[in-house]
């Protein structure tokens, strides 16, 4: 089995067929939509709130807003975003109050249009027992359901009804889960999100990992129809994490989702605290993120996001390190 991360792999480019980069279509179909990039902030605290997933939501990009609010503000969240016309797509994990937020939703039929099973460890009978409940009680959502790491995990979610999956165990700029248990994708996720994707048999998410816009490109040759992104996109105006200014250079707090800034507590932490810089307006790094991905299609000579589907790569080196530090 081959093993590689983003930073070991190049593409090999192909003849141009287009006249400018701007002919590139880098739309996706995903779900019951389509968005403009398959790129997504991450559903982290510091990387989504409402007023950016009202954005993004009106701008033709794909969100999965975070689920460290309460039950209530959930579903406030869902029938605000259905108030304005836009869709909603919220984030789960598997706990009983979570079963209640469903009944909510299917009680006032606020039915979210996207719905993301999130937990550490996503290959559980925890998450297959919520997606046959959401399949259940929200027939109308699409689930999304992870995180897995393995062909078995991808397989298993989508056998109980899961509409995609969420790949990636460890390979986040905030995360610490491969220190602290030995275990995850941290390091070959890469060649993870290629191994699940071979399983899969509906969309995949590649989850973690991405520090370059190239890796986007990366991800969708090894299989991955939406790329996860979190610390590239914490560092912007619109993001919620706060500003913090050191020796002068501007940064934003980036925490992860099991950090102890999330818990409130020292529990289980498998997440850590981080400065990012300042990289000022999400659109103009959305903007960039598109006009780099069209040039990959380019690259790839052809027209759209399957074309990078098809093209070859070379390993250019194998070193399984990715400088994680506490
Ligand atoms: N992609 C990644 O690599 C990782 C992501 N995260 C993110 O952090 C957030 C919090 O995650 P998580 O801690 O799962 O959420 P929760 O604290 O909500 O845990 C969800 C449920 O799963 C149980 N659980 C969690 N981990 C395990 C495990 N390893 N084995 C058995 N049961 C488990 C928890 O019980 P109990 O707490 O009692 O064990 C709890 O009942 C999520 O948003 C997640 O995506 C966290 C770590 C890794
Ligand atoms: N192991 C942990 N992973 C986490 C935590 N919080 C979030 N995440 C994952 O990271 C990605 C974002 O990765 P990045 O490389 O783009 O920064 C995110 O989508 C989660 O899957 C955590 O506390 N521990």
């Amino acid at each position: 089995m081959p093993v590689f991360d983003y930073e070991d792999i190049q593409l090999v480019p192909n003849k141009c067929v287009i006249e400018s980069r701007s002919e590139a279509d880098t739309t996706i179909k995903f779900g019951p939509m389509t968005f403009k990039i398959p790129v997504v902030p991450a559903n982290m605290a510091t990387t989504i709130d409402e007023q950016l997933a009202v954005w993004l939501a009106q701008n033709g990009y794909f969100y999965i807003m975070h689920r460290f609010d309460d039950q209530d503000q959930r579903l406030q969240f869902v029938r605000k975003m259905h108030d304005q016309g836009l869709f909603a797509s919220i984030s789960v994990g598997v706990k009983a109050e979570e079963y209640a937020l469903i009944d909510e939703l299917a009680k006032e039929d606020f039915v979210p249009e996207y719905v993301t099973i999130d937990i550490a460890h996503g290959h559980a009978d925890s998450v297959i027992k919520m997606i046959h409940y959401i399949k259940e009680n929200l027939p109308g959502s699409f689930v999304i359901a992870g995180n897995v790491g393995t062909p078995e995990g991808v397989r298993e979610l989508e056998n109980a009804g899961a509409d995609a999956t969420k790949v990636g165990i460890g390979p986040g700029k905030a995360c610490i889960t491969k220190l602290k248990t030995g275990f995850g994708t941290g390091g070959w996720q890469l060649a993870a999100v290629r191994l699940c994707a071979k399983a899969a048999s509906k969309p995949i998410i590649a989850d973690g990992g991405i520090r370059n816009n190239g890796d986007i490109a990366k991800s969708v040759r090894f299989g991955a129809s939406m790329v996860m992104i979190g610390s590239l996109f914490a560092g912007h105006e619109e993001t919620p994490g706060e500003i913090v200014i050191e020796n002068g250079a501007k940064y934003k707090t980036y925490y992860g989702s099991a950090s102890q800034y999330q818990k409130g507590e020292y529990k289980n932490v498998e997440g850590k605290k981080l400065l990012v810089p300042y990289r000022g307006r999400i659109a103009d790094t959305l903007r960039e993120m598109q006009e780099d991905l069209q040039s990959s299609i380019s690259y790839a000579g052809g027209k759209d996001l399957n074309s990078l589907r098809k093209v070859d790569y070379v390993i250019v080196k194998n070193s399984i390190f990715n400088g994680d530090s506490y």
